[in-house]
C-alpha cells in the first residue's frame, strides 16, 4: 500500500537510490573520485571497491569546505597511499578544467615572488601548487609518481601530466628534468616532493612560491617524516632536534608562516583586537622563555650529576637559537581563518606524535582520527611471523621460548667477560631500574627493560607513569639511544655479515621457493649494500636495490619476465625442494653449489628501513629483515611490505645472537604487537 503510494506520489525512485544507497558499498566514483580515474585504477591496478578508511578519507577531502585536518591511521597496505593519490588527481583535474589553457600560453614570471598576478591567471603557469604531497623519502616519490603517470596515461590521455603532477626529489639523474618541467610549465596541481629537496626549492632556491592557491598538504609517513624524539634521549640530542628540526617540519611551518603572515586579510573576523602583525603579537606576549625550552631547563634540574646540571642550564639559558621565538614558539594559527587542510598518514601514529604536532600550533582545529578500531593489531593478520637465530658457533634455530633465553641471560650476567656486549649488560645491572631499559620506541610508548628476573617490557600508560621525567645523561647516549643498544649484530664487522646473512637468505630462498614469489631483504642502516649483494651474487642471485625499481623501466619489465619464468618452472622445482629441505634439516653446512639453477630469476629488492618505508613492490612474498629492528615501529613497517591487500606473505628476521638478548627483544617486540611468532620447521 506505502509503495503503491510512493510510486504514485513519484517518490520512489529517490527511495530506491537512497536504499541502493545504503545497502551495497559505494564504489569510487560515488565517493567522488573522477570515472576516468576509478576507470584507469580498475584497469591498471586492479582497484575496484574502495575499502572502509577509503570510503571515510577520499570524501573527506574532496568535500573539505571548512579545511578540516585529517589523520589517517590504517594497517600497513590498507591503501592509504593510493587513496590520497585517487584524490589528488581528481582535484588535479578539476584544477587543470576550471583553467585550461593551451601550452603555448605560458608564461611564466622571471620572478618567484610574481605572484597570482592577472597575467598569470590567465597563462596559468602558477608558482604554487594547490596540494603539497609530502614523502619520506626519495624510493616513496618515485612509486606515486608512476601510479600517477600510469593513471593519468589511461584517464587523461589528451593531457600533459606535468600540469596534473610533478615529483621532486634529490638525485642527479632526476633534478634536471624535473626542474626542466618546473621552468616550463610552472607549478603542477599537485607536487609530491622529499623533504629535503622540497627545503631546497622553498628556502634555498626559492623557486617554489607560497601563496593562498595551496589548500592541501599531505605527509605520508608522518611518524618517520618526523621522528620525534622520546622521553629517554639523551638531553643534549633534544637540545640539537630543538635547534635542528627535521626537515619534514621546517618546510611544513614555512608553508603555514606563508599562508597565514602574507594574507593576514583572512583573518578571522571573531577575532576582537587584532595585533598589527602576527610577529608583534607574539613579541608583545612573549612574558617567559618559550614553553619548549622551559621544558628542556626542567629536564635539565632532574639530571643527578650536579656539575653537568649546572653547564645544561646555563648552555639552555644563554643560548640565542633556543632563545629564538620565531623557531620555538608553536604556530599561533588559531587566530586566524583556516584556509588550508593538514593531512597526516601512517600505519603507526603515537599519541606523543599527535601531541608533538599539536604542540606546534599546526592544528589549530579538532583532528578528525581515521582509524580502523576493530583491529587489535596494526599488522596483517596475513602474514607470518619467523625469526632465525644466529647463535655464537654460527648455529641457526628458531627463537627460543620464554624460559629458554631468561636462564642464558642471567648466567652471562653474572659471567665476567671481556666481550664488549656482556660488559653492557654488566654495567647495566647495578644501575637503578630506569636505566636498564635495553631500548624503547622513539615515541616512548614502550620499552623493553632488563631485571633480575631477565627481560621485561612495559608498555603504554605504565611506562609513562613509571618514568615521567628520565633524564639521560651525555654519556648514556649509546646505550639509551644509539643504534649500538638497538642491535647486537651491529658488533659483527661488514664482511661477515654480508657472508652470514647472504647464505641464510639464499638458504632460506631454497626452502621456500614453492612460495616466492619475489623477495625484499632490509639490511641494516649502516651496512653496504654492494658488499652484501655481491655476496649474494657469489651464490648466483641477482639482486637491485628499490629505487632501481621505480626508475628504471627496463629492468622492471626484465624483472616481470623473470617472474613468468620462475612460475613456469616452479612445478618442475617441487621435487627438489622437497630433497633440499631434507638435506637442509640433515646437514646445516651443505655446499651452496648444489641449489637449482635458476636463482638468479628471483628477482630480490634491497632496501633498507628508511629507504623502503611506504613501499608498494607487487607480489613480494618474502621479507628478510637481516638484523634485530629498532623497535616494534621500525618492525611493522619492513615486515608491512609483504601481505599487501591480502596477500599472503612471510617476514622472516635474522638475528645474530652474540649475547643471548635477541630472543627477548623480538620475543618482547611480537609481544608489542600482537603477533604470534610461527616456527620454521626445516630448523631445530
Ligand atoms: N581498494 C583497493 N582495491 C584493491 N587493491 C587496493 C585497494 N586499495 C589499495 N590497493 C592496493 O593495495 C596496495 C597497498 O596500497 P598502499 O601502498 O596505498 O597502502 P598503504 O596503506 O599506503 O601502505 P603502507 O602503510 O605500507 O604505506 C597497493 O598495491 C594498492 O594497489
Amino acid at each position: 500500500m506505502i509503495v503503491s503510494l510512493l510510486r504514485k506520489s513519484q517518490a520512489l525512485p529517490r527511495f530506491t537510490v537512497a536504499v541502493r544507497r545504503f545497502s551495497s558499498w559505494p564504489t569510487f566514483e560515488e565517493l567522488g573520485i573522477n570515472p576516468k580515474i576509478s576507470q584507469a585504477a580498475s584497469q591498471c591496478l586492479g582497484i575496484e571497491t574502495p575499502t572502509k578508511m577509503q570510503t571515510q578519507i577520499i570524501p573527506a577531502i574532496l568535500k573539505n569546505q571548512k579545511f578540516e585536518d585529517f589523520i589517517v591511521e590504517n594497517e600497513t597496505g590498507s591503501g592509504k597511499t593510493i587513496s590520497i593519490v585517487l584524490t589528488l588527481l581528481t582535484l588535479a583535474h578539476k584544477d587543470y578544467s576550471k583553467f585550461a589553457f593551451s601550452d603555448s600560453e605560458l608564461s611564466v614570471p622571471e620572478n618567484p615572488n610574481q605572484i597570482f598576478a592577472p597575467r598569470l591567471m590567465e597563462s596559468h603557469a602558477f608558482r604554487t601548487p594547490s596540494s603539497l604531497f609530502i614523502v619520506p623519502n626519495r624510493e616513496l616519490a618515485m612509486q606515486i609518481d608512476t601510479w600517477s603517470k600510469k593513471l593519468s596515461a589511461i584517464a587523461f590521455p589528451e593531457i600533459n601530466h606535468v600540469h596534473l603532477m610533478q615529483t621532486f626529489t634529490r638525485g642527479e639523474d632526476f633534478v634536471y628534468d624535473q626542474m626542466l618541467n618546473f621552468e616550463k610549465y610552472g607549478a603542477p596541481s599537485v607536487l609530491v616532493s622529499t623533504p629535503n629537496r622540497l627545503h631546497e626549492m622553498l628556502l634555498e632556491e626559492k623557486k617554489l612560491v607560497i601563496d593562498r592557491r595551496l589548500k592541501n598538504i599531505f605527509i605520508d609517513e608522518i611518524d618517520l617524516a618526523l621522528q620525534i624524539l622520546g622521553r629517554y634521549a639523551p638531553l643534549t640530542k633534544k637540545i640539537t632536534r630543538l635547534k635542528k628540526p627535521k626537515e619534514t617540519q621546517v618546510v611544513l611551518e614555512h608553508c603555514l608562516k606563508e599562508l597565514y603572515t602574507r594574507y593576514q586579510a583572512v583573518r578571522k573576523s571573531t577575532f576582537k583586537k587584532e595585533p598589527a602583525n602576527r610577529d608583534s603579537f607574539m613579541f608583545e606576549n612573549k612574558k617567559n622563555v618559550p614553553y619548549q625550552v622551559l621544558e628542556l631547563l626542567y629536564s635539565a634540574s632532574k639530571l643527578r650529576d650536579s656539575s653537568k646540571k649546572k653547564r645544561l642550564i646555563s648552555q639552555i639559558k644563554n643560548d640565542k637559537v633556543l632563545n629564538d621565538p620565531e623557531l620555538m614558539d608553536p604556530l599561533n594559527l588559531t587566530l586566524y581563518r583556516k584556509i588550508h587542510s593538514l593531512c597526516c598518514l601512517s600505519a603507526t601514529v603515537s599519541s606523543d606524535l599527535i601531541s608533538f604536532m599539536k604542540s606546534r600550533g599546526w592544528f589549530p582545529s579538532p583532528i578528525n582520527v581515521i582509524k580502523d578500531r576493530d583491529r587489535t593489531s596494526k599488522v596483517p593478520a596475513i602474514i607470518t611471523h619467523s625469526v632465525i637465530v644466529v647463535d655464537k658457533n654460527d648455529n641457526v634455530r628458531n627463537l627460543a621460548p620464554k624460559g629458554f633465553s631468561e636462564s642464558i641471560s642471567k648466567e652471562t650476567m653474572k659471567k665476567p667477560s671481556t666481550d664488549i656486549s656482556s660488559r653492557v649488560i654488566e654495567e647495566s645491572k647495578d644501575r637503578p631500574s630506569e636505566d636498564n631499559m635495553l631500548f624503547s620506541d622513539e615515541d616512548q610508548s614502550f620499552a623493553i627493560k632488563q631485571s633480575e628476573s631477565g627481560i621485561e617490557h612495559i608498555e603504554g600508560d605504565s611506562l609513562k607513569q613509571e618514568n615521567k621525567y628520565i633524564v639521560e645523561d651525555e654519556e648514556d647516549e649509546t646505550e639509551t639511544n644509539g643504534k649500538d643498544n638497538f642491535d647486537f649484530s651491529s658488533r659483527v664487522d661488514n664482511e661477515l655479515y654480508s657472508s652470514l646473512m647472504s647464505e641464510i637468505v639464499a638458504k632460506m630462498i631454497e626452502l621456500e621457493r614453492p612460495t616466492i614469489k619475489s623477495v625484499l631483504v632490509f639490511l641494516e642502516p649502516q651496512r653496504s649494500f654492494h658488499m652484501f649483494s655481491e655476496a649474494l651474487e657469489e651464490l648466483g642471485y641477482t639482486s637491485e636495490m628499490i629505487l632501481d625499481n621505480f626508475t628504471n623501466k627496463d629492468k622492471f619489465r626484465e624483472t616481470n619476465e623473470t617472474k613468468e619464468k620462475v612460475s613456469n618452472k616452479a612445478d618442475t622445482l617441487d621435487n627438489t625442494i622437497k630433497n633440499k629441505d631434507n638435506e637442509y634439516s640433515e646437514n646445516k653446512t651443505d655446499s651452496i653449489n648444489q641449489y637449482t639453477e635458476d636463482r638468479e630469476h628471483i628477482p630480490i629488492y634491497i632496501a633498507t628501513e628508511s629507504h623502503g618505508r611506504g613501499i608498494d613492490i607487487p607480489d613480494v612474498s618474502h621479507v628478510f629483515i637481516l638484523g634485530l629492528p629498532k623497535s616494534p615501529r621500525s618492525y611493522l613497517h619492513m615486515a608491512g611490505r609483504t601481505g599487501r591487500f591480502g596477500k599472503p606473505g612471510k617476514a622472516i628476521t635474522v638475528v645474530i645472537n652474540r649475547n643471548s638478548k635477541s630472543d627477548g627483544k623480538m620475543r618482547g617486540i611480537f609481544s608489542l604487537l600482537g603477533i604470534k611468532h610461527t616456527d620454521l620447521e626445516y630448523l631445530d
